[in-house]
This record gives structure tokens, C-alpha cells and sequence, in this order.
């Protein structure tokens, strides 16, 4: 039987790959990722996709591993996960009232064959202008600290997000779209 084997820690994409309905094992890959805010984010989100799928995909030889990693990007700089609150909430007062990108990495790999596959999706979220009370609000009903630009699009969007353009599951984590075409050409989805 073919094995998939998602290399993350994410709970969002571990939901979001279950909506496939494929049957795959979760292992989280222990790597230091990149993580210098004046980098290119597109090389920095790929390379770090890679480094996860093949940490995971050299113990795996025979499974198809897949790797991710998300980032948001404004000014010219890469805005990761927040240390702390008070990071945190710098992060979203940059993000108050303007347009950001988000980009997502995906790498799917497997040694047995040599495959790679490499791929970057970005999406636009545009955020309403709030002050420090609904940075109060939204802290008490999402953990920013776990996520890139201290938000989730997926929990309490309605005091913070205005819209958004390109792919909603690329923004929560793992392009949904991009990721199932990938998945078909190895045969693992229809
Ligand atoms: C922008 C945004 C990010 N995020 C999350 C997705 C990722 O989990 C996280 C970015 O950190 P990542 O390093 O991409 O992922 P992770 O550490 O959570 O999991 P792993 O490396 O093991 O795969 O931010 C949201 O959940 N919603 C959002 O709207």
C-alpha cells in the first residue's frame, strides 16, 4: 500500500489534508528552519517545505512525504511567528488596515523513486483598521503565537480580516488547489 506521511505539527494542515480523504501518518520533523525576516519569502517558505519533507522522507524511503511552511510578508520583510504577546501585537498593528501577502511552500518527496516536487502559492489578505481593544478581543479568542503574522484566517476573522484574494486554504497553511493536482500526478488522488 502506498504511504503519505504529512512531516508537520500543524493541526490545520492535518485537517485540512484530512478533507481528502486519504489515509496518511503525521510525523513532525525535527529541523531549525530558516527564519531571517529580510530573506525572499518565496525561497524561504520552499526551503523550508524541503527541509521538513526530506528530514522525514530519508527515515520513510518508500512514502510520499509532504512538507509545508507559511509565511506573511509586508514592507519587504518576512513576519513569522510572534516570541510573545507584545510581539504579537506589533505584528497586527503593521498588518491594521493594509493589504499583505501570504506565501505557503509545499514539497513532496520520496526517496525510493527520487521524486521532488517543489511549489509556492501566494494569496492577498487585506485587514480592517482596528485599535488595541480588538487586538484585547481577538487575543482572548485566538492563539496568535502559533501562527505566521500572529492571525489565523480560519478562527475570528470578522474582527480583524476584511477579505482576501487566491487560495483561503494556502492562507490557513496548505494550498488546497495546487496541492491536489500534486497529489494526482503521483496517483495518490483522483
Ligand atoms: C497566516 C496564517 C498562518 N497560520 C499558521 C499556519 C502554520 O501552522 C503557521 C506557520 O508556521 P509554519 O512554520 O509554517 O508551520 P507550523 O510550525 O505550525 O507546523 P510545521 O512546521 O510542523 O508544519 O501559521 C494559520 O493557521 N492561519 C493563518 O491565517
Amino acid at each position: 500500500m502506498t504511504k503519505l506521511i504529512l512531516a508537520s505539527a500543524s493541526p490545520r494542515r492535518k485537517q485540512l489534508l484530512a478533507e481528502l480523504g486519504l489515509t496518511f501518518d503525521v510525523m513532525v520533523a525535527d529541523v531549525t528552519e530558516h527564519e531571517d525576516p529580510e530573506t525572499d519569502p518565496r525561497v524561504m517558505v520552499t526551503h523550508n517545505a524541503a527541509l521538513k519533507a526530506d528530514w522525514v522522507a530519508t527515515r520513510h524511503p518508500d512514502a510520499y512525504v509532504l512538507g509545508a511552511d507559511t509565511t506573511v510578508f509586508i514592507d519587504q520583510r518576512v513576519l513569522n511567528k510572534p516570541a510573545d504577546l507584545a510581539e504579537a501585537r506589533v505584528m497586527l498593528k503593521k498588518l491594521s488596515g493594509r493589504t499583505h501577502t501570504v506565501f505557503t511552500g509545499v514539497a513532496l518527496r520520496r526517496v525510493a523513486d527520487g521524486l521532488r516536487i517543489d511549489e509556492g502559492v501566494t494569496s492577498e489578505v487585506t485587514f480592517k483598521a482596528f485599535d488595541d481593544a480588538v487586538i484585547d478581543a481577538y487575543f482572548k479568542i485566538v492563539n496568535p503565537l502559533d501562527k505566521a503574522g500572529a492571525y489565523g484566517i480560519q478562527d475570528g476573522r470578522e474582527l480583524i480580516v476584511a477579505g482576501w484574494q487566491g487560495s483561503f486554504s494556502n492562507i490557513m497553511g496548505l494550498p488546497m488547489e495546487a496541492l491536489k493536482q500534486i497529489l494526482a500526478r503521483c496517483g495518490l488522488v483522483k
